[in-house]
């Protein structure tokens, strides 16, 4: 059941869970905020999101009955730019978790320095139970819900858990119908054949794996020959899973929301990726392989990948946690109790707001493109990601070790500051 409540910021939201992802940021912001100096004053900003959009999404179903889903667009901040931030389709979804999502996304644009603010939008709906055409109608009914409140200097949806290319053609698509004209620009993560991007689906994945390369690199931990379990087998676990094979290492552990598969001797990625492909679930691939979840987090590795849901390493799982470094590819897998935890036990956290900011960089590149109506080959695309995020991972990286922080807090505090700086070059008015 949905019951209003009041959280920490004396803000009021409905969800049926007040303890997690929106409480979280709050948690880091309260964090981060005795290392902002002057710009402290400012940080309440943070905490309410600047705009919170419920929407009803009614549909006639393929039998005709009549079904109502809840659909959230969340714009956290808009001082640096248009809001940016994808769209989740999925049963759990929840106002408080959009927040969070939007909040995250905030902090993620501005710590790579990319010219947006931070939203996040969602839809609680299980795509896996509905036809691709009863898809397409919430989807253009949402778009149109929120219609008002995007755009390409608005606010710039995105693919996340539970939409893909074919959500972005369909909302870019009733967006441009609503306005009289082609706007490709107004989301990104959309098909070549429609504006879309070399690159942008793998680009999170490659984000995931660049980060962890870099580490590995500043702690003298070889990816070759490293023992890798993946949280989370979809676009970004699946892509990062990958390229850590093909970077010699060894994918011991897999684990999707259907099964948990662990191979001391090495899982086989593009198989089991040519497997989920066509039963879209790892469940029943390597029959003899699987575990129960738990045994997941209790495999010795040197990484651990969560790129799945949020709140999956709480402090329980963090006190045994038998790895080395943990590369976020979900957003917000590690609870602030747990990254104390993982911190006392010297286990390194890529925070998500570096390790998969891969995706939208690569989504600033394809709004850029569009833009110009331009487009640039895999190469150039692949070459500006490694140099963006290779400078913002030397930057938070330098950081951390300046100020004794862990890289997240290092993450924040320059994210803040651009933000918060932002907001007030922007002043209040009157
Ligand atoms: N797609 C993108 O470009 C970006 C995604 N992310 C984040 O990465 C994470 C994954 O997103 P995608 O790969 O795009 O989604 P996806 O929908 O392609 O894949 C999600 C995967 O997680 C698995 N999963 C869901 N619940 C689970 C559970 N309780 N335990 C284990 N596995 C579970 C699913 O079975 C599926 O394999 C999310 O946190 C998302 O917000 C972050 C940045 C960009
Ligand atoms: O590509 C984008 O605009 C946003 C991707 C996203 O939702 C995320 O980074 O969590």
């Amino acid at each position: 059941m949905n019951v209003i409540v009041r959280d920490r910021a004396g803000l009021s939201y409905i969800s049926p869970d007040a303890t997690q992802p929106w409480a979280n940021f709050l948690e880091q912001i309260d964090r981060v905020t005795p290392h902002l100096g002057d710009l402290a004053r400012w940080s309440d900003t943070l905490k309410r999101p600047k705009r919170t959009m419920i929407v009803d999404v009614p549909i006639v179903r393929d039998d005709g009955t009549i079904a109502h889903y809840e659909g959230y667009r969340v714009q956290h901040t808009l001082s640096r730019g248009p809001g940016k931030g994808g769209v989740r389709f999925h049963p759990d979804v929840t106002l408080n978790e959009v927040m969070g999502l939007a909040g995250w996304m905030t902090i993620k644009n501005a710590a790579l320095n990319l010219p947006y603010g931070g939203a996040k939008g969602g839809v609680r709906i299980d795509p896996r139970h509905h036809s691709i055409d009863e898809l397409q109608r919430v989807t253009r009914r949402y778009t149109s819900e929120i219609g008002n409140f995007i755009g390409p200097n608005r606010d710039i949806p995105a693919p996340d858990v539970g939409t893909n290319e074919q959500t972005m053609a369909w909302m870019m698509d009733t967006y441009s119908m609503n306005v009289g004209g082609t706007t490709t620009g107004v989301v990104t993560g959309k098909p070549l054949s429609l504006g879309g991007s070399l690159g942008r689906r793998e680009a999170t994945g490659r984000g995931v794996f660049i980060t962890a390369r870099e580490t590995a690199r500043r702690s003298g931990i070889p990816i070759e020959a490293s023992r890798v379990a993946v949280q989370g087998f979809g676009n970004v676990g699946g892509t990062a899973a990958a390229m850590f094979q093909a970077a010699g290492a060894k994918i011991v552990a897999l684990q999707d929301d259907s099964a948990t598969i662990i191979d001391e001797a090495g899982i086989d990625v593009t198989k089991a990726l040519a497997y989920t492909e066509q039963h879209s679930r790892l469940a029943g691939y390597a029959p003899d392989k699987t575990a129960s979840n738990e045994e997941f987090w209790q495999i010795a590795t040197d990484f651990v990948i969560p790129a799945a849901m949020e709140g999956q390493i709480d402090a329980r799982r963090a006190a045994t946690l038998p790895t080395r470094i943990v590369v976020e590819g979900a957003n917000g897998p590690t609870t602030p109790g747990a990254d104390d935890v993982l911190r006392d036990r010297g286990i390194i956290v890529v925070p998500d707001v570096l390790a998969n900011a891969g995706g939208v960089t690569v989504s600033y590149f394809e709004w850029v493109q569009d833009f110009s109506s331009f487009f640039w080959t895999e190469e150039e695309i692949n070459a500006r990601l490694e140099q963006i995020m290779i400078g913002a991972f030397d930057a938070i990286w330098t950081l951390a070790d300046d100020r004794g922080v862990s890289l997240r807090t290092a993450a924040f505090i320059i994210a803040c500051q651009r933000v918060l700086a932002a907001r007030q070059r922007r002043g209040l008015y009157p």
